[in-house]
């Protein structure tokens, strides 16, 4: 393998250590050893004076090497993890006997960032994007990242960026003083050299960060800033240990000093790599990137057509959210209604969608404006001639639907694609009546849908290639994260996801309290329990969806009266801020009362008690809400809806708010155990029903001691073929 750094040095004394490990010139242990042997060299050769430290291509480094944390959890071996910290970054690079300034380029992220802290100045282009992402990952930076950036920004700054793992530019860089010039990418290397050797003459000052003490604040203030983060990380993130530990290393290095914070920081991480939860987090990074990779898609050489325009028929709540992510990503919309009143109504609500962003400081006001700009309302197909997509959001009403596919299918070009934001109907059925069915393609939204990441991209046999990644394509850049799923009853993340709703009803009909249910779900690290996200999303949604899902699953679904009793008795949820809680403005929602009765009703109904006292642990409640929910998900892998399990595993972080740090409810399975998951559920079918029956792949996977993700080896069906291939 050709060496991964590169040492060149120019007749100006200037020695230019190269990193070169595309794409992002990841931090791999073959790099850090290169950079070491390299500054070896640079330090002993006469004829280097300064050292200028870049990137090959355009970023300069995405930090340390995350395969190498997927090689920990795998093996244990923890020398994927070198302690170079004080080595390299301290001893090689920052007290040298010749300065070093680092020329970024584009991305200078983690160890990256971290390693450019160590050098004696940093120039950088426009572009350039610093971030210390590392918390994102379940551990804390591991190069000094703690110890360096408080001084070089000062505490406030460095707790946000690394709490947060919040990026920011060349130019908000240099107002800080992290970055010492901004300069254009011709002249990066040139004002480098130029820089380092002004150093080394001591034309400028040789600084190092580690020693610096001008940004940071007296240790009483210190502290008290910390402690007041460390409070508040203990109400948003009390599932997880990092942030404070990022909070220790800082503490550690503010109290006793930057050497004495280094050796703390480098103890916490070592520690934080074992954790489930940079278990799950690494999972999920990698789970995310592997999304984008669908075969006989991506891999087939096809390149993505530009949709610059797109039409969106129906303005209700998904239409109008669907309108406003593409408008604000650049791309036109017609939007299409049925009536000037619902038309005003649909372009109200997306000039209200990009207001809210605006008030959140998401979007520049220019931005908004640019935004509406390319929103046109109209009241029929005559102008559909010259879109490139268009996206049915109307109610779903089989008819209705295939009445508009026959009839868009006559008025759009044919390379237009067809796609619907269904969340219930077959595309089989919609596209029935067009013979388009090879651009028929579902485009799922999640709402409110300018915000949801997740967009669902339904294929049936029939889609072509061709439309779907021309739809992921159009999914990222309108910043989504699309996964390709197979056109399902539900598709994958709403029908994973149907038993957290029933089994808590089922659980509610046993006599458990459902406010102590919501608490459970909540602790685990959902965002809301099941009773709160129905009231949050609307009982209209709920009961079209469990309709669906009890005709198509009946020999596994509980079906419970609760929800028609809450209708029947005038709550609509947070909608009349009337559900299972109580919703005032400007308040939490409260657990209402008044529902005490319309519970007792539905156990009475349900009758599944059978006269018994059911006396159940949190854990318990925990388990009979989430294993049914694993169960179905593995029906959904079973079935291959999705292309492979981390697919589902980041469509339920994205689209339910699955703890990231759970890594997805099938990574998540994994670690909890298949064998015990199927006994629980074999144990609660005896004794409850079908709901709880274990699906035939949990089972095969349970008694083979197999994970859930692991594909299903070939069949011998399978194998006969590829030996007859041969
Ligand atoms: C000890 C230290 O303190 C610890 C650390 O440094 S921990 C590492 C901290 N770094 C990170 O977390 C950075 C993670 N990476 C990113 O944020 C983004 O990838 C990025 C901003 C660098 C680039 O983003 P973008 O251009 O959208 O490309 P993206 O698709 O994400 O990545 C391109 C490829 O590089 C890989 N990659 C990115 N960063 C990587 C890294 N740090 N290590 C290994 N591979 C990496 C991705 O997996 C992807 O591979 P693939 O093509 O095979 O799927």
């Amino acid at each position: 393998m050709a060496s991964r750094v590169s040492l060149e040095v120019g007749d100006d004394g200037v020695g230019v250590i190269r990193i070169f490990n595309p794409p992002v010139n990841a931090l791999a242990l073959s790099v850090l050893v290169g950079i070491k042997e390299k500054y070896m060299e640079a330090m002993r050769r006469d004829d280097v004076k300064a050292i200028v430290l870049t990137g090959q291509s355009n970023a300069f480094s995405g930090g340390f090497d995350v395969r190498n944390f997927q090689e920990i959890h795998r093996t244990g071996d923890m020398s994927f993890l070198p302690e170079i910290s004080v080595d390299l970054v301290c001893n090689t690079i920052e007290d040298a006997k010749k300065p070093s300034v680092v020329a970024i380029s584009g991305q200078a992220i983690g160890g990256g960032l971290e390693i450019s802290m160590g050098c004696h100045a940093r120039i950088a282009t426009p572009d350039a994007v610093l971030c210390l992402p590392e918390l994102t990952v379940g551990i804390i930076p591991g190069y000094g990242g703690t110890q360096r950036l408080p001084r070089l920004v000062g505490l406030p700054k460095a707790i946000e960026m690394l709490l947060l793992s919040k990026p920011i530019t060349a130019k908000e860089g240099k107002e800080l003083g992290l970055i010492d010039a901004v300069v254009s990418s011709e002249n990066l290397l040139r004002i480098a050299r130029l820089w380092a050797l002004d150093i080394a003459d001591r034309c400028k000052p040789w600084m190092t960060s580690l020693r610096r003490t001008d940004k940071l604040c007296s240790v009483p203030e210190a502290r008290k800033i910390i402690e007041s983060v460390r409070q508040k990380m203990k109400v948003i993130a009390p599932n997880v240990p990092h942030h404070e530990a990022c909070l220790d290393a800082l503490e550690e290095g503010i109290v006793f000093g930057g050497h004495a914070g280094i050796l703390k920081e480098s103890r916490l991480i070592h520690n934080l790599i074992y954790t489930s939860t940079c278990k799950g987090l690494v999972h999920t990074f990698f789970a995310e990137r592997a999304v984008s990779k669908v075969p006989n898609v991506t891999n087939i050489k096809l390149k993505p057509r530009p949709i610059r325009k797109a039409a969106v028929i129906g303005g209700g709540l998904m239409g109008s959210g669907i309108a406003t992510a593409l408008i604000q990503s650049d791309i036109s919309v017609m939007l299409k209604e049925v009536s000037s009143d619902f038309l005003e109504k649909g372009m109200k609500a997306i000039a209200e969608n990009l207001q809210g962003l605006f008030n959140k400081g998401s979007l520049t006001e220019d931005k908004m404006d640019k935004a509406l700009s390319l929103l046109k309302g109209v009241l029929d197909y005559s102008e559909f001639g010259d879109v490139d997509m268009v996206i049915e959001a109307v109610v779903e009403d089989v008819q209705l639907k295939q009445s508009i596919f026959s009839e868009i299918e006559k008025v759009c070009s044919p390379h237009c694609i067809l796609a619907t934001n269904t969340s219930t109907i077959d595309l089989n059925i919609v596209g029935e009546k067009t013979s388009s069915q090879d651009r028929i393609v579902g485009a799922h939204f999640f709402s409110p849908a300018h915000l949801m990441p997740l967009l669902e991209i339904v294929r049936t046999e029939k889609t072509s290639a061709q439309v779907i990644l021309d739809l992921m394509t159009v999914g990222r850049a309108i910043n989504k994260i699309p996964v390709v799923v197979r056109n399902c009853t539900a598709f994958a993340v709403n029908r994973t996801f149907f038993p957290y709703t029933q089994g808590a009803q089922l659980l509610v009909s046993l006599g458990v309290d459902l406010y102590r249910i919501d608490r459970v779900l909540s602790e685990f690290g959902m965002p809301m329990g099941p009773f709160q996200l129905q009231d949050v999303t609307g009982y209209g949604v709920a009961v079209a969806i469990n309709k669906m899902i009890t005709s198509a699953f009946s020999g596994r679904s509980f079906e419970s009266p609760l929800l028609d009793l809450m209708i029947a008795d005038g709550r609509k949820g947070k909608a009349n801020g009337k559900g299972y809680y109580m919703y005032e403005k400007g308040s939490k929602p409260k657990p209402d009362p008044s529902v005490q009765p319309i519970i007792q009703e539905c156990i009475r109904l349900t009758n599944i008690m059978h006269g018994r006292k059911v006396n159940l642990s949190d854990q318990e409640i925990l388990e009979m809400v989430l294993f049914p929910v694993v169960n179905e998900a593995c029906r959904v892998l079973d079935e291959g809806v999705v292309v492979r399990a981390s697919d589902l595993d980041i469509a339920t972080v994205v689209g339910m708010s699955f703890p990231s740090y759970r890594g997805g409810i099938v990574f998540w399975a994994d670690s909890v155990g298949p064998l015990y998951i199927y006994e629980s559920l074999k144990k609660w079918e005896v004794e409850y029903g079908g709901f709880f029956k274990p699906s035939q792949y949990l089972e095969e996977r349970a008694s083979r001691d197999i994970s859930l993700a692991q594909p299903a080896p070939p069949s011998t069906l399978d194998l006969d073929v590829l030996i007859a291939s041969f």
